[in-house]
């Protein structure tokens, strides 16, 4: 049986390639999770409450943590500022 090595550079190219349609995903996912989140924020300023709900953030940031360690931390923060803005 003959094994035809893939070149380096294609390798790299086509796990690039895939890297971006990955990246994408993830966009779309977050612009989607921005738009529950932003669903629940209003039915809670509409029913006279406030935007932000802190405990539930510890649970998001927990969430992230114990998949993702600091840095998924870090991650669960950027995605909280995008989806209630800064606080
Ligand atoms: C979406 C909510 O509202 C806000 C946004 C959150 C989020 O995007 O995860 C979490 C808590 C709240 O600050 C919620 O309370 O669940």
């Amino acid at each position: 049986m003959t094994t035809i090595a893939t070149a380096p550079e294609q390798l790299i190219a086509e796990s690039r390639t895939r890297i971006d349609a990955i990246d994408d995903r993830i966009i779309g996912l977050i612009q989607e999770r921005m738009a529950v989140s932003t669903v629940i924020q209003d039915a809670r300023i509409a029913s006279g409450g406030r935007r932000v709900h802190l405990s539930r953030e510890m649970e998001v940031l927990s969430h992230w943590s114990d998949a993702l360690g600091k840095p998924g931390t870090a991650l669960a923060m950027t995605l909280l500022e995008l989806c209630r803005g800064r606080v």
